[in-house]
């Protein structure tokens, strides 16, 4: 829906200034009134130096009767969180004929179903005044975070999501035109992270309704100076100055071959791909602001983008020729499409759409301006900067401006593929300039006016750690961050300055006095407008005359909180900068020579790079063309036979410095080099970054298969394992089956055997300590055989009445793969006797088995009562071996000593040589060194060991000296 003329709106602007013409005596020049204000410019230069200028006078605005309330003063907020207030500071007096910078800030709408629907993290409070706050964040990241969590931030204005194109436009950039249009300059830059609705803003959409503030102003500027076309006579050059038309009019086609229309250029290649203008005719803004009919004005457009830290003209290869012409001012029946040439290399077009298309451009030089431009600038007035070279075309109608534009725009677009497919990269500048020219006056070109709006759509903010970006991208993403920050760094001492300059006229002058200006200047700051390409082709509006707008544009649904903090504190500073709205008369200044424009043709550096551009949308065609381009040589593309060679990058020292002005030397190489280096340490350190992330990724997949390899063999060992161990306890459960069938059929014929013999009544109850006293007193004189032991290493077998015997492991374990076979016979010859065997086999696992052969039937044993033996072995050796101990253990001895009362001697003789025999049995084929034959009898271990030979040691029990080593000591 195209806009209604808002005369009205227009009028009651937030500005609150009628549309008076200024008038055409005006002769406040920029560097007197740069001097009257001090402008903090002064610092950015080697300003500081000597000058002969004479001593101003400064007014203290505190004390000025028309100081003004700060324009931004902020409203006080309910809540408790963090309040951020972006207006200038009250404490600090400010200049009077300055004023801050506004910012606006401009809500995304939620675009359909695709985008995240989170809670959006802005919360507009009053049109002033929003909340941020942090629904994601964790208290451990506020912890970590120096970003709080919930700020409140102000802003000139806030503009909901749902706010119109055409009422933006009118809040924000119409005062601007209509100062543009009055002589003065005006500064509009767009700010926010990728994707948060920049370039919607600045261009718009293709929707009906939706131009953006770009072509809406070109509408306003068109519709308000019909009748008013000035004769084009003078043209402007460089940032201030103006020269006749006519003698710069090969300079003007400097770029035009004289070729045909019908050769095929960029826009005919790509036109499907390229946004139709067909819409944009319709989508039009009819307002026209009232305007001095005394005074004639031609507009002139330049278009200019700083990528990776150099400035190229988007307009470069425009064919000016189907444009205008100096000669043949009729501006309404021009409405030629401008078009692309390849001049820039002189290679002559093709005559045909399946011919290659040459395509290049150059970085521009950033010069400062000649003084002379400036009329009344002092030696040491600062003209700000230039682009030597960039292309300031004329145009006739808004429709024609629009033309140029799109061309511009494809031109970036076409450059900006080959750097990123998804978003602007670059930083583009649209510069509209106008001359204004009283009627009366129309040949003084003295009294022509120079004034220009820049819109500035500034590339996407977002950090290099969220992007992921490496290599091309990382350098991208560097420069963009580094160009912001220097913006931001320029704008903090800007603040800086202008608050000490307020200090020192509110502490140092007092009524009447003067205050020298020079002393206050030396202790200013240098401002680094030097440091990055966008800010020395902006300083201008910041530290020379013009207003300067800042729209914050925020999507907060898909970007990042922190990004979007950084851009609302970026904001609050550039509030608290003010700049100075003056007008400015321009003075013709001489057309360079031919030669030196020439110059420019420089030589092009060769450079490779793939390109591919794909449209489409809802509704639209989606379409890709893929080029292949290698400068120096022409090939073929893929897909539509365009041909490009690319940006050069080399610089032309002193082209287009009329004056031989080369002062422009580093303010502070130190500084200069220290910033390089500081960029250069981080894109190192990100890199290093994502190595340390790569390596630490393969190691991690190293360690995952390692593992893996290990956790297989495992398993396989253990399967291993567990069948031989299956095997092997089948294979104890076959000999504990024999042992019991053994020791079943033994102990019958044992107990008859004995009690046949002695016919004694047995005790039920027999600990070892019993049996070995009643041993020891039955079998008077005669040495126990088995010296019982109460040691914890040993225990024994005890039985109660027709109880079950227990018998834990008395052996200390000395094998090392603890094996231990426990057998543990008791003989006990009683009424209730019990032959007990219990065996303990124990190597990983622990095997019990206690057979209790309980025969109460049993007629009693004339064994001496209580008499008990008990050999303990602990073996590592199969139980096979085990079965042959217990077929030893209930020896025969133990019958021979009873029943014919043997010497002692006798007894342990045959009683060793059946330990030795167990011995040898246990002799553990398997590992030989690793048995041990617990043996409870000390004295009967000690000859043990000393029959046993070498490979027999003595293990001392718990709580025994090991007598062995007591010896050697
Ligand atoms: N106010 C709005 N209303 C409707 N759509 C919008 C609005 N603002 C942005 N958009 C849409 O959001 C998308 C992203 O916007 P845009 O391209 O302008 O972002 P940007 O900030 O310029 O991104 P980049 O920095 O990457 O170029 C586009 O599809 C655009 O049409």
């Amino acid at each position: 829906m195209s806009s209604k003329p808002r005369a009205p709106a227009t009028r009651a602007s937030s500005r609150n200034k009628s549309v008076t013409p200024v008038p055409t005596t005006t002769r406040t020049t920029r560097a007197a009134s740069s001097k009257a204000t001090l402008s903090s410019s002064q610092s950015s230069e080697p300003a500081l130096k000597k000058s002969t200028a004479t001593r101003k006078p400064l007014l203290n605005r505190a004390n000025s009767p028309d100081a003004k309330t700060p324009a931004a003063a902020t409203k006080p907020v309910s809540g408790n969180p963090t309040f951020l207030n972006i207006s200038s500071p009250r404490d600090v007096p400010e200049d009077a004929d300055r004023e801050p910078i506004k910012a606006y800030l401009r809500i995304r709408p939620q675009l359909g179903e695709a985008e995240p629907s989170s809670q959006p993290y802005l919360e507009p409070l009053s049109d002033t005044s929003v909340r941020m706050s942090d629904h994601s964040s964790s208290s451990s990241h506020s912890r970590m975070s120096s970003i709080n969590p919930s700020s409140i931030f102000t802003f000139s204005h806030i503009f909901p999501p749902e706010v119109q194109q055409s009422d933006f436009f009118n809040k924000t950039t119409l005062p601007l035109v209509r100062d543009l249009l009055e002589g003065q300059n005006a500064l509009l830059f767009a700010y926010g992270v990728t994707n948060s609705g920049k370039t919607y803003t600045i261009q718009g959409g293709s929707n009906e309704g939706s131009a953006g503030i770009l072509p809406r102003t070109l509408d306003v500027i068109f519709n308000s100076i019909e009748g008013l076309h000035g004769d084009g006579r003078f043209r402007p050059v460089r940032l201030q100055g103006v020269e006749l038309a006519s003698e710069s009019s090969e300079r003007n086609s400097f770029h035009s071959t004289g070729a045909s229309s019908s050769l095929p250029v960029l826009v005919d290649v790509l036109d499907d791909l390229s946004p139709s203008s067909a819409s944009s005719a319709v989508d039009t803004d009819s307002t026209a602001l009232k305007l001095d009919r005394n005074h004639e004005y031609t507009i002139w457009l330049s278009y200019a983008e700083v990528y990776n830290e150099k400035v190229y003209d988007l307009l470069a290869s425009v064919d000016t020729s189907a444009i205008s012409s100096p000669s043949s001012p009729t501006p309404h029946a021009r409405s030629a499409i401008p078009r692309p040439t390849s001049a820039f290399l002189n290679l002559p077009l093709p005559s045909s759409k399946s011919h290659p298309l040459l395509l290049t451009r150059k970085a521009l030089p950033v010069k400062p301006c000649p003084s002379s431009d400036i009329e009344g600038s002092s030696a040491d007035g600062n003209a700000g900067k230039y682009v030597a070279g960039l292309r300031q075309l004329r145009v006739h109608s808004a429709t024609e401006a629009k033309e140029l534009l799109r061309l511009g725009q494809l031109h970036r677009r076409v450059f900006g593929t080959l750097a990123n497919s998804q978003s602007s990269r670059s930083h583009a500048l649209v510069t509209i300039k106008v001359l204004r020219v009283h009627r009366g006056e129309r040949n003084d070109p003295t009294s022509i006016q120079t004034s220009r709006l820049t819109l500035v759509d500034l590339a996407g903010s977002e950090r290099t750690k969220h992007t992921h970006t490496s290599g091309e991208r990382l350098r991208e993403a560097g420069n963009i961050n580094k160009s912001l920050m220097v913006l931001g760094q320029c704008m903090e001492t800007l603040r800086a300055n202008q608050r000490a300059v307020a200090r020192s006229l509110a502490g140092g002058v007092t009524a009447g006095s003067r205050m020298d200006t020079r002393d206050v200047k030396r202790g200013l700051a240098i401002v680094p407008f030097r440091h990055s390409k966008l800010t020395e082709v902006l300083m201008d509006y910041f530290v020379g005359e013009g207003r300067a707008v800042m729209i914050v544009n925020v999507n907060p649904y898909d970007t990042g909180f922190d990004e979007n903090v950084h851009v609302m504190k970026f904001a609050a500073l550039a509030r608290e900068v003010c700049t100075n709205p003056t007008t400015t008369v321009a003075r013709v200044v001489p057309v360079p020579s031919k030669s030196q424009a020439q110059a420019r043709d420089s030589s092009v550096v060769p450079h490779r790079r793939k390109v591919t551009i794909s449209t489409g949308g809802p509704g639209r065609k989606v379409s890709e063309a893929h080029l292949e381009v290698l400068e120096g040589e022409i090939l073929r593309s893929a897909g539509t036979c365009v041909l490009m060679t690319l940006p050069v990058e080399d610089e032309e020292p002193n082209e287009g410095d009329d004056n031989g002005d080369n002062s422009d030397g580093p303010i502070n190489p130190l500084v200069d080099a220290l910033f390089d280096e500081i960029e250069n340490l981080r894109i190192q350190l990100y890199e290093s970054e994502m190595r340390c992330a790569l390596i630490e990724a393969d190691t991690r997949e190293e360690v995952m298969l390692e593992m893996e390899e290990r956790m297989q063999s495992m398993e396989k060992m253990f399967a291993r394992r567990l069948t031989r161990e299956v095997e092997r306890h089948e294979a104890k459960m076959d000999a504990k089956i024999d042992m019991l069938q053994r020791s079943t059929f033994m102990g019958k014929g044992h107990a008859h055997r004995v009690g046949s013999d002695t016919g004694a009544t047995g005790s039920d109850v027999v600990t070892e300590d019993s049996h070995e006293d009643e041993f020891e007193s039955s079998a008077t004189g005669r040495d126990a055989d088995y010296e019982s032991t109460t040691s914890e290493d040993e225990s024994y077998c005890s039985s109660k009445g027709r109880g079950r015997g227990r018998a834990s492991s008395p052996l200390a374990g000395k094998s090392k793969k603890q094996s231990n076979l426990q057998l543990s016979a008791s003989d006990e010859i009683s009424g209730n006797s019990e032959d007990i065997i219990n065996i303990s086999s124990d190597e990983d696992d622990s095997d019990v088995l206690s057979a209790s052969v309980e025969d109460s039937k049993q007629p009693t044993s004339n064994t001496p009562k209580g008499r008990s033996s008990k050999i303990g072995m602990k073996a590592q050796t199969p139980l096979a071996k085990a079965k042959h101990m217990l077929s030893v253990a209930p020896s025969p001895i133990f019958e021979a000593d009873v029943k014919a009362g043997r010497a002692k001697a006798n007894f342990r003789g045959s009683k060793l040589a059946g330990l030795q025999q167990s011995m040898d049995e246990l002799s553990l084929e398997d590992d030989p060194d690793d048995s041990t034959v617990i043996i409870p009898n000390r004295k009967a271990r000690q000859e043990a060991v000393a029959h046993g030979g070498p490979g027999v040691e003595y293990v001392p029990g718990k709580g025994e000296v090991d007598m062995t080593k007591k010896r050697k000591r």
